[in-house]
């Protein structure tokens, strides 16, 4: 099951965070461009093979830290079919390097299309990950197509209650006295009954923004057996203390994710002159490293550290 090699990874790193994977041209350090843009004659070309080569650095520095990443397709969309060739590349370099893949390709669709996606993701078709994260919004046929795939050792993450400040909008809507959110997470639980592996969680996770750690604290009490992907550490403002409430007592049942804060740690004022542009790298291990001890010193206050 997908879940048991998560945790396994998890408890291997004893570290429950994942690195997202979402490069900016303006992250990328001057070496890299320089060396892209004189390879190449179209911007889109030297800008995508270039975030490629600043990926693969940030692979190297943390792959002996986290258990996974999280690649968020929309960056590299951005660059059309170079940016998505380098998806690729990158995907199999972070598998290359024994990390696990978890794709934010937040997909959501009639159930003959969910297929298609289910088939470009998790069937191998346009590239295979781990895990992908998928919008419930139309429904149980929408979500089915990939279900099924966690019989084959793939798992997804559910939207419940997103990082963002809007998601109060539609998801904060109260109907029959629960909240949307609530609903949402009722039906991630039904779903996920199938799919429960040898560490008592699930393959269908939900994904709950660390920014609002109420909601987090009730949305576990509805789903004790589906795993948390929590992204809204650090950039979005979400803290350790805030996420820890994302944990069940046993110290599993959560994997934390930052992007910004980690790979873009060489531009914060902290890093900035400790290391040389070359270096650029460790500032982002020790981004990584740093974030994997402030959570595990948080579960540990909360007597849920499980290592
Ligand atoms: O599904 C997600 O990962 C996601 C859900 C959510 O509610 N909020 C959220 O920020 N995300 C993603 O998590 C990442 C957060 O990035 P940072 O804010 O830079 O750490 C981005 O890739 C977002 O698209």
């Amino acid at each position: 099951m997908f879940i048991d090699q998560l945790i396994k990874k998890i408890k291997e790193k004893k570290n429950p965070s994942v690195v997202g994977l979402d490069p900016r041209i303006e992250f990328v350090p001057q070496f890299i461009k320089d060396k892209y843009t004189e390879m190449y004659k179209t911007e889109n070309k030297s800008a995508a093979y270039a975030m490629l080569e600043y990926n693969k650095f940030i692979i190297d520095a943390i792959k002996d830290i986290v258990p996974c990443v999280k690649p968020q397709i929309a960056f590299y969309e951005a660059y059309g079919i170079e940016g998505l060739e380098v998806f690729k590349e990158t995907v199999k370099y972070a598998k290359e390097n024994g990390l696990l893949v978890l794709a934010d390709v937040k997909r959501g669709d009639i159930g003959s299309t969910a297929k298609a996606y289910a088939q470009a993701y998790l069937g191998g078709c346009f590239i295979e990950v781990d895990s992908i994260t998928v919008n419930p919004y139309l429904g149980e046929d929408s979500i089915t197509p990939f279900t099924e795939y966690c019989d084959l050792n793939k798992g997804i993450f559910i939207l419940a209650k997103t990082s963002n400040k809007s998601s109060e909008d539609l998801q904060d809507l109260i109907s029959e006295d629960k909240r949307i959110y609530e609903i949402v997470a009722e039906h991630i639980k039904k779903w996920g009954e199938k799919y429960i592996g040898d560490n008592g969680y699930s393959s269908v996770g939900a994904v709950i923004g660390a920014t609002y750690p109420e909601v987090m604290k009730r949305l576990r009490e509805v789903m004790k057996n589906a795993y948390f992907l929590v992204p809204g550490y650090g950039a979005q403002g979400g803290t350790a203390l805030d996420v820890v409430h994302s944990f069940n007592e046993d110290g599993l049942g959560a994997i934390i994710n930052s992007s910004r804060g980690i790979i873009a740690a060489h531009l914060k004022d902290k890093y900035k002159d400790k290391y040389k542009d070359e270096e650029f790298y460790l500032a982002i291990r020790q981004a990584a490293i740093e974030m994997r001890d402030d959570i595990n010193n948080a579960l540990e206050k909360n007597n849920k550290l499980y290592y």
